[in-house]
This record gives structure tokens, C-alpha cells and sequence, in this order.
């Protein structure tokens, strides 16, 4: 039987009357990268920020590992939602020691997770002088500190060159041997392609697809069919 990491029951999210969310029932297996795709403006971001509680007021129900979301869930819970938060006139290691102070971490798995996401090169130099990749790698060690069960990216590839965007796959893929759980959203298809074992389509705040990826599927069509509709 598929355990699910998270489940969402009818959420529904308005901005004043503008409805952005609209019932919606995620369910993301357990050890399995999940993307969600939607074209600009679907909801992803939206959905990803009441998963993380960074949204506090919304309609419906969400569970974590099978109890109902509370906000120590986020202790298991690791992300990088829109930009990586970090202090642009602090190094990576200092960003990172932040992190482990606030979330009461041992500081010996700084440098293990900086060495894991290649940023540990990186000596004095501060943030605001990092490539955007650089902020990224950064970004996401410092949601892996904690080494959260369900890691939630919001569009990881920007800013990644060919080579980054290889490794950080690699890198994803093996959390998920690992027994972690991912949550990638994008909105560019083959970026996902490749990696994601469920594909959940957000289009016009609906979630209108959401299936494993079988690779017999043409995810192509099915995307073009789905975002067109009732767009
Ligand atoms: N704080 C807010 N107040 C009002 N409307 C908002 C707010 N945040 C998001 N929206 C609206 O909600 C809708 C969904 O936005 P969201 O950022 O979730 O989309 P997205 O799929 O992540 O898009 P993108 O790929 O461009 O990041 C958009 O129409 C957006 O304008």
C-alpha cells in the first residue's frame, strides 16, 4: 500500500475574492520526488507556502505522515520557496551556522552539507557576491541542515547551469534512495521530466492531473491538454 507524506484534503486558498487554490487534494507518496507543474500564476508557489507555513489562513484539511499538519511538522519539513533567505553580507558558513543556532542543530554538519551541495569552497566570500546557482546550492544546504524527511523546492533549477542542474538531479535522486520525500514545482516540463516519479498539473488554481510517471506517457500533450482546459 503507497504510505503518502503529505496529503491535502479540498484546499482552497482565496486572496480576497480572487480564488487561488481551489480544492485541491495533493497526495505525495512517500520516498518519491513529486513534481508540480504549472504554467505562471497556476498556484505552486501558493500551494508549497500553506504546505510550509509560511500561508497561515486557508480552507481545508492537510496531513503530515498521516496526522493532521501542525506546525511542528515543519521540524521534519525542509524548504526553499521563491529565494534562498540568506544574509547577503554573510558567508555560506555563517548563513548556515544561523540556521543551526535557530533550529538548535550541532554545527559539525555544516561543513558536511556545504561539502554535499559543492559550496564549501566558498571561504570569505559573501553571499551577495555568490552566482545565482551559488544562492541556490546555498539555499537548499541550508533547508538540508535540519535533514528534514520531505524536502520542498520551489522552481531549483533557476539559475543553475547545465552542470548544476545534473548535479543537483543527482543529488535529489539520492535523497529520495535515501528515503527522503521531494517536492519540486516548475514550470518548464523537461526540467521534471527526468526525475519526477509523480507529476501533480496545477492549472487555474485546480489540480488537474496527478498520476506516477510511467514513462510510456507523452507528459508533453498530457501538459498542453490539461493547461488548456478551461483556461
Ligand atoms: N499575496 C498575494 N495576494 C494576492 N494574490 C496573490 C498573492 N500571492 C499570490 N497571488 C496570486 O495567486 C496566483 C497564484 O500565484 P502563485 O505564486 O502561487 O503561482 P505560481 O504557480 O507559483 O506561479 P510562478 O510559476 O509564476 O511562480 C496568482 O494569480 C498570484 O497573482
Amino acid at each position: 500500500m503507497t504510505e503518502y507524506i503529505l496529503k491535502t484534503k479540498q484546499l482552497t486558498k482565496k486572496f480576497k475574492n480572487n480564488i487561488v487554490l481551489n480544492h485541491i487534494n495533493l497526495e505525495i507518496p512517500k520516498g518519491k520526488i513529486y513534481g508540480l507543474l504549472g504554467i505562471n500564476g497556476a498556484g505552486k508557489s501558493t500551494t508549497m507556502k500553506i504546505i510550509t507555513g509560511i500561508i497561515t489562513s486557508f480552507e481545508g484539511e492537510m496531513k503530515f505522515n498521516g496526522q493532521p499538519w501542525r506546525r511542528s511538522s515543519l521540524n521534519k519539513i525542509g524548504a526553499l520557496i521563491e529565494y534562498p533567505a540568506a544574509y547577503e553580507n554573510l558567508t555560506a558558513y555563517d548563513n548556515m551556522k544561523i540556521v543551526a543556532l535557530e533550529e538548535d542543530l550541532p554545527l559539525d554538519g555544516i561543513p558536511i552539507t556545504l561539502n554535499r551541495l559543492n559550496i564549501n569552497d566558498t571561504g570569505n566570500k559573501k553571499v551577495k557576491n555568490f552566482s545565482l546557482g551559488m544562492k541556490q546550492r546555498l539555499g537548499i544546504a541550508m533547508a538540508m541542515l535540519k535533514n528534514p524527511d520531505f524536502l520542498i523546492l520551489d522552481e531549483p533549477f533557476n539559475g543553475l547551469d547545465p552542470y548544476g542542474i545534473k548535479e543537483l538531479k543527482e543529488y535529489l535522486k539520492e535523497l529520495t534512495e535515501n528515503g527522503k520525500t521531494v517536492m519540486i514545482s516548475s514550470h518548464i516540463l523537461p526540467e521534471l521530466q527526468d526525475i519526477a516519479e509523480y507529476i501533480g498539473i496545477i492549472n487555474n488554481g485546480s489540480l488537474v492531473y496527478q498520476q506516477a510517471v510511467t514513462g510510456k506517457e507523452d507528459l508533453n500533450q498530457i501538459f498542453f491538454e490539461k493547461t488548456q482546459e478551461g483556461s
